[in-house]
């Protein structure tokens, strides 16, 4: 008897997520930085995966995103996406376009997402801003690379908002964000994060816009949610926002296992027999010893 040939799994397409909303079925999506963690998340059952320029602070340790390159993400991306290729899940791949990357014109933001699609293994590029990069937008669709964009608490304007603070709290400024949202969905987005902003504004703009809204910090109304990985496993105990939901402690689990090993080698108990190997052939022989065969096998002796 021959085994059936195992029908190719599929991976979930932009144009997957987009008909998620339309069937009123939730997007679960996750940030990953390297291999290990990318196949994990898409084990577990995620979406999509998002390459995020948070990075820069969880992975780098930078106190914003700004520092972070278009060859870091490059780097990340093409570890997330080996990570994906050898992983049993079906998770989109979404890659962030750092600072400095699309901003200074369009031209320059096309090349960009070439790099993160050839280089990187982006399915999708995801940029922040509004109606003023509708341009830059159109022009990367064009060039054959679906776009998510990303409206609200933009990290990379950290300056320019004066910290990380909950955006489009009056109306004027809320109105304001649904024209950014609009714009995006016209400029050719297949998708849009809502990052930080009142849940009844994300609420209004997830009913108007035919894309899907990905909140983070927006409250239940979205088509989806995103969350960085590292806060949802809570493996940095002093991180913890309000829109943060902690599904564990691996932080402390992790400070607690590296605590046990330390002190299991001090006390000499690890490693213990099992963890040992032998040989039955092998003679010792100290550098000490005076007379030694010329056939001893030296192990640990000084030459
Ligand atoms: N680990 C991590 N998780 C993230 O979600 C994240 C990053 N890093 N780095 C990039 C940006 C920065 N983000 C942040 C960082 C801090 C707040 C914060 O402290 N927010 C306050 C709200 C302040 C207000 O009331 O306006 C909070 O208490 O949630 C929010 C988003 C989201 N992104
Ligand atoms: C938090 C998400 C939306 C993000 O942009 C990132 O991880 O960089
Ligand atoms: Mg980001």
């Amino acid at each position: 008897m021959s085994t059936q040939p195992q029908a190719p799994r599929r991976r979930l397409t932009i144009t997957d997520l987009r008909k998620m909303k339309v069937a009123g079925e939730k997007i679960a999506m996750v940030t990953a930085y390297d291999a290990a963690m990318a196949r994990l998340v898409d084990e577990g059952g995620a979406d999509a995966v998002l390459v995020g320029d948070s990075l820069g602070m969880v992975f780098q340790g930078h106190d914003s995103t700004l520092p972070v390159a278009l060859e870091h993400m490059i780097y990340h991306a093409a570890a997330v996406r080996r990570g994906l290729a050898r992983s049993a899940g079906r998770a989109h791949l979404t890659v962030d376009m750092p600072f400095g990357s699309y901003q200074a014109g369009a031209d320059d933001a096309v090349r960009s997402a070439m790099r993160l699609a050839a280089e990187g293994g982006a399915e999708a590029v995801k940029l922040e801003g509004g109606a003023d990069y509708a341009d830059v937008i159109r022009r990367i669709v064009r060039a054959g690379v679906p776009v998510m964009g990303h409206i609200g608490l933009t990290p990379q304007s950290v300056h320019r908002m004066g910290g990380y603070v909950v955006q489009g709290k009056d109306s004027e400024k809320a109105r304001r964000l649904l024209d950014d949202a609009r714009a995006v969905e016209a400029a050719g987005c297949s998708a849009i994060v809502l990052e930080c902003i009142p849940a009844e504004l994300a609420r209004v703009i997830t009913g108007e816009l035919s894309i899907p809204t990905i909140g983070i910090g927006a409250g239940p109304h979205c088509d989806g949610q995103v969350l960085v990985v590292n806060d949802l496993l809570g493996l940095d105990g002093a991180f913890k926002p309000k829109f943060v939901k902690r599904y564990a402690e691996q932080g402390a689990s992790t400070a607690g296992a590296v605590s046990a090993y330390a002190a299991e080698v001090k006390q000499g108990s690890f490693p213990a027999e099992e963890h040992s190997f032998h040989s039955k052939t092998l003679r010792l022989v100290h550098a000490s010893e005076e007379e030694r065969p010329d056939d001893a096998q030296v192990v640990g002796a000084p030459v």
